[in-house]
């Protein structure tokens, strides 16, 4: 369980900072605001001084290194308002013995009755496969759309919990490493879905090209704490492979 240290104490935890507007789509309104927050596991922080606020309607790329504290910092994201986020972590979970579209189905899951779910895993109503065919089509996956999950690449299978997870049609994206398993043409589909279905992004990238391409804004993380936080418009692929060095 990720924790927010009060070490310095008051820090003010993630939360969501309420519109006081009735017109909140016009408004480019904080979602999340990290103050000082020091963010990490257990007792030991990862990330310490972290101030960070993201609007609606940013598409943030987090990057640094492999250990750096990415996924700290954006599970923790998630974990302030999991009911609007959908969360494309590393571990894609899917379950191996069903089929490509039940696991994207799973996305909606809680939209639906029990009953309606257990009809639709033994006999899928064409009206679910109808919302999931365009889906897969746009992943590349439409010839495994009946194959079960254990028999996919690992790239087939990241570009199911993709899938699933846009399925979720939540407001906000977080996803870790989402293109960490396919090709780079397969990434720019990818992002494009994703940003194509979203208004404001949160992902980690190690691509830093498609970070400056996809993201309008680069928040880099080095040494435990954010040490970049600016518009992409300003940066270079060599200004963020600094990030990567010791
Ligand atoms: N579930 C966990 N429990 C305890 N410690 C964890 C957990 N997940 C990550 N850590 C620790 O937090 C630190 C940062 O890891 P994190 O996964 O956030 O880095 P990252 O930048 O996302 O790395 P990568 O690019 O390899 O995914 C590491 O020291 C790691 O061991």
């Amino acid at each position: 369980m990720i924790q927010h240290h009060d070490v310095l104490a008051k820090a003010e935890k993630v939360v969501p900072i309420e519109s006081e507007s009735p017109l909140p789509s016009l408004i480019n309104k904080p979602l999340f605001r990290l103050e000082s927050q020091s963010i990490g596991w257990g007792h030991k922080p990862v990330l310490e001084g972290v101030d960070l606020s993201i609007k609606e309607g940013e598409k943030v790329a987090i990057i640094g290194k492999s250990g750096a504290g990415k996924s700290t910092l954006v599970h923790s994201l998630y974990q302030q308002q999991p009911k609007i986020i959908a969360y494309c972590g590393q571990e894609y979970g899917l379950v191996p013995s069903l089929s490509v579209f039940h696991n994207i189905y799973m996305g909606q899951l809680d939209k639906h009755h029990f009953t309606y779910n257990l009809v639709n895993l033994l006999r899928p109503f064409k009206s679910q496969v109808g919302k999931i065919r365009p889906l897969v089509e746009s992943l590349g996956l439409q010839d495994q759309l009946f194959q079960s999950a254990d028999r996919l690449s690992g790239g087939q299978q990241q570009r199911v919990a993709v899938a699933r997870t846009l399925f979720q049609e939540r407001d906000i994206f977080i996803g870790d490493e989402p293109i960490s398993s396919v090709d780079e043409v397969q990434s720019e589909q990818i992002l494009q879905l994703i940003n194509g279905r979203h208004q404001t992004t949160i992902l980690t990238l190690h691509n830093v090209e498609l970070a400056l391409r996809f993201c309008s804004r680069i928040v880099g993380i080095r040494n435990g704490r954010v040490e970049l936080d600016s518009s992409a418009d300003n940066l270079s692929p060599s200004q963020l492979r600094t990030l990567y060095q010791d």
